[in-house]
Parts: structure tokens; sequence; C-alpha cells
């Protein structure tokens, strides 16, 4: 079985000198981008702390590569400035590249080395260390070392570019859609390593489509939604102040306000009322339904994918006209 161990975690997780630097490891204000007639990136402000998981949510075409593009140096914004380990992402870009591991929606690789070969040549890249961890990497992922690459499988191929990405221990992983053709086993162990990385100070910022996955394994969430940042928040707090309050009403005539809070989204069906609301109070149920005509009202907590789908279904546009629901964050920063 295919397995990255904790031995191995351990070896990809030496202190880093600055680990109690509280400078945000990825630094990103006002980034816009614009694709002739598409607006990829809004106005992005965000920052990543030093060693947490973070991961970057939305939909297809939300921007989220593009803006790991960015953060890589691939790709230079319109407006705006991103910084990567203090280093500037469009006149940097090189010095970035060196220091970080990154991992593209589809990487490129020489398709006719092996995985042997390739690892060879990335070493002279990286520290002395590089190769012993590399071929741990590719022995534990049991990838057949004399193989092209062109002859390997996909989740083969990401398993080398995974190790390509890891074996110099960076301080910074960005990763986009990384669990993407591995298999389920596989994908657990490596997203447990990725703890086992923010763990020991090292920082991983990953863009994901597996919402369950991200909930297992996020320490900060990021949903971007048609360019614009619509929420960043630790997942704890995202969480414990986030639930799912369900009204039912006397009649399906009768209006009944949300219970407070910031309104994510609103249903309504008959007599029935439903509304994530994220910072609802303590005291929220005294409150509510004051002018009569509620026979119950529920409570529950919300699913991670249950909100990633409320924040983005509720566009500004369809922003309900009481309890408007705004971005849960200031530049991007944690609150
Ligand atoms: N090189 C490009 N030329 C033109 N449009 C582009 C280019 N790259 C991205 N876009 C557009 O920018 C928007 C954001 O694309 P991006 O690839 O960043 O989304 P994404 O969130 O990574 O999506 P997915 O989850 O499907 O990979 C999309 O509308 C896409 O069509």
């Amino acid at each position: 079985m295919t397995e990255i161990n904790s031995e191995q975690a351990k070896y990809q997780c030496d202190a880093p000198e600055n680990a109690g630097d509280s400078q945000p490891v990825v630094d990103v204000q006002a980034v816009t981008k614009r694709f002739r007639n598409t607006l990829a990136l809004d106005q992005i402000d965000m920052s990543v702390p030093r060693g947490k998981v973070f991961a970057l949510l939305g939909e297809n075409g939300a921007g989220k590569t593009t803006l790991l593009r960015i953060l890589t140096g691939y790709l230079r914004p319109d407006r705006g400035s991103a910084k990567v380990l203090n280093h500037d992402c469009a006149s940097q870009s090189e010095e970035i590249r060196r220091q970080i591991g990154y991992v593209s929606d589809s990487p490129a690789m020489y398709e006719w080395m092996s995985a042997s070969e390739i690892g060879w040549f990335a070493s002279a890249f990286y520290d002395g260390a590089f190769p012993r961890r590399y071929e741990e990497l590719i022995a534990e992922f049991q990838i057949p070392i004399g193989t092209k690459l062109s002859a390997l499988s996909k989740g083969q191929r990401a398993k080398v570019a995974l190790a390509l990405a890891v074996a110099h221990d960076p301080e910074l992983l960005i990763l986009d859609e990384p669990t993407s053709g591995l298999d389920p086993i596989v994908r657990r162990q490596f997203l447990e390593s990725m703890v086992d990385r923010a763990a020991a100070g090292r920082t991983v910022l990953l863009s994901s489509h597996q919402i369950n996955e991200v909930e297992r394994v996020a320490d900060v969430v990021a949903i971007l939604h048609a360019g614009k940042l619509r929420l960043v928040q630790p997942l704890e707090v995202l969480k414990h102040q986030t639930r799912i309050v369900t009204a039912t009403m006397d009649d399906a005539e009768v209006y009944c306000e949300p219970p407070g809070g910031q309104v994510l989204s609103e249903e309504i069906n008959g007599r029935q009322r439903r509304w994530v609301v994220s910072r609802l109070s303590d005291d929220w149920r005294s409150k509510f339904g004051s002018e009569g005509g509620v026979r119950t009202v529920d409570e529950v907590m919300p699913t991670l994918e249950e909100i990633f789908v409320a924040v983005c279904a509720n566009t500004p546009s369809e922003t309900a006209p009481h309890g408007a629901f705004q971005p849960e964050l200031s530049r991007g920063v944690l609150r």
C-alpha cells in the first residue's frame, strides 16, 4: 500500500528557522486580473498565515488557478500586488519558485525522463537533502523509477509531481487541486501529511473542489466566487458561528425577519423558511419571531459544503434585502 507515513512526515517538517515570524507567508493586495471579457480576479485582498493549511475553495472558473499562478509568478496581475515569503510575485518570481513547492493543476514535466532522472535533474536546484527525500517519497509512492513519465498513469504522474514539490521541504507548498488523480487511500494519507507539515510550522496553500476533504484538514478556508473573495475564516470559527435555522410559519403568507447575524442564504418553501446564517448571537432565539406566526424553529450546524453552497448561491445582486450578506473578511485577514 502506498503510504505517506509519520516518519516521512517528520523529515518533511524539520522546524523552519523563522517559525515564530508573524508576517503572513502570502500577502495579496487589491489584485485584479482580466482576460479579455472575463474578470477572473476582482480586487482580491488575502493573507495566508504561517503554519496553517489554507484552503481556497471555489466553483469552476472562480479564479483559483489564476490567483495561484499570480502567486507563483506565472501570471502578472493587471492591478494590485502580491508577495510570497516577502518577495514580490511579479519581480522576484525566480526566488519565490526556489523557496516554495508548487504543483500546478496540470504539471508539465519532461515526459522522456524517468522518475529517477527527473529527480536527479531537479536536485541541481535544491539543497543536498533533496535526493534522499525524493527517493524516499518515490519509494513510498511505489513509482517504478526506471519507467518514462510518459508511460506512467495519471495518478503516478501526480505523485511524481508531488514528490518533486515536497522533497526540498519548502516553507510554503502551493497545490492546485492536489488530490485529483490520486486514489482515495493516497489522498487521505497525503492530506494528513499536509496537517503534519502545518503542525511543524510549514504552510500549505491548496485549492480544491473536494470540500469534504478540505473540511478534515484545513485550518483556514477562503471561498472565491466569480473572481471575488467572499469569505476567509478559520474553519473552527466558521463552523462555530454558522447555523442553518429553519422556521415553520402558521401560514405561508406570514412574513418573518431572519434570525439576525449575517444571512448567507435564504430559502422560502411554502410555510417553511430556511436561512444559513453566520455570526448568530447566543440569544438569537429570544428575539426571533417576536411578531408571532412562527410555529416551530430548529437550528443545526451546517457542513462546510452547505456553507459553500450558501455563499456561492448568494451573489450580491441576489442578496436578500434584509440581513444582507457581506464577505466575512477585512482585507482577507481573518477575524
Ligand atoms: N489564459 C486565459 N485566457 C482566457 N481566460 C482565462 C485564462 N485563464 C483563465 N481564464 C478565465 O478566467 C476565469 C478563472 O479561471 P481559473 O482557471 O482561475 O478558475 P478556477 O477557479 O481555477 O477553475 P477550475 O476549478 O475549473 O480549475 C475563467 O472564466 C477562465 O475561463
